[in-house]
């Protein structure tokens, strides 16, 4: 059963992570995976070193993770992060399945170091008409094919 000061320690690491990348031209956040094993896993913010906005230090993080035990499926596992994860590192976390989210700094936090974070949570609280920029649903003749494909296959991995 982890305790609060396990919890602590992995938040610790992955703010000594997050400190250790602004030094490497990094932004400053860090993450840890922890799996329910005891392996884990560490991620650093890469954005601008990979010219990837995706690679928050979160989705490093569960990228490695998932690239060293060989699956997506991180059920069982925590998530460390040294601030509040943005929307897309909370879906990644969904998608991975991971058991539970902690975090240190927040989104406000962020906000006065000059990230977006509190901003894109904000998107998601505007009615969808509203938001900006604007998503649309435009419908197809061939919208459904590729569910349908996925239906009819007996086979697929789902996931
Ligand atoms: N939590 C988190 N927020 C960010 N905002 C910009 N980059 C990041 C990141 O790597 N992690």
């Amino acid at each position: 059963m982890d305790t609060s000061d396990t919890h602590a320690a992995h938040l610790e690491r992955a703010v000594a992570v997050a400190v250790a990348n602004v030094a490497a031209d990094g932004g400053p956040f860090g993450a840890l995976l922890v799996t329910s094993d005891g392996q884990v896993f560490e991620g650093a913010n890469r954005v601008t070193s990979t010219n990837d906005p995706t690679a928050h230090a979160e989705v490093v993080a569960i990228r490695a993770a998932c690239a060293a035990l060989g699956t997506f499926d991180l059920r069982g596992s925590v998530l460390y992060a040294s601030c509040e994860p943005c929307p897309m590192c909370l879906a990644a976390g969904l998608w991975a399945r991971v058991d539970a989210i902690w975090f240190a700094a927040d989104r406000g936090d962020a906000a006065r170091a000059g990230f977006d974070d509190a901003t894109f949570y904000e998107f998601f609280a505007e009615a969808p008409e509203d938001r900006s920029p604007p998503v649309r649903r435009q419908r197809t003749a061939s919208s459904g094919e590729p569910f349908d494909a996925w239906r009819a296959l007996d086979s697929h991995t789902g996931y």
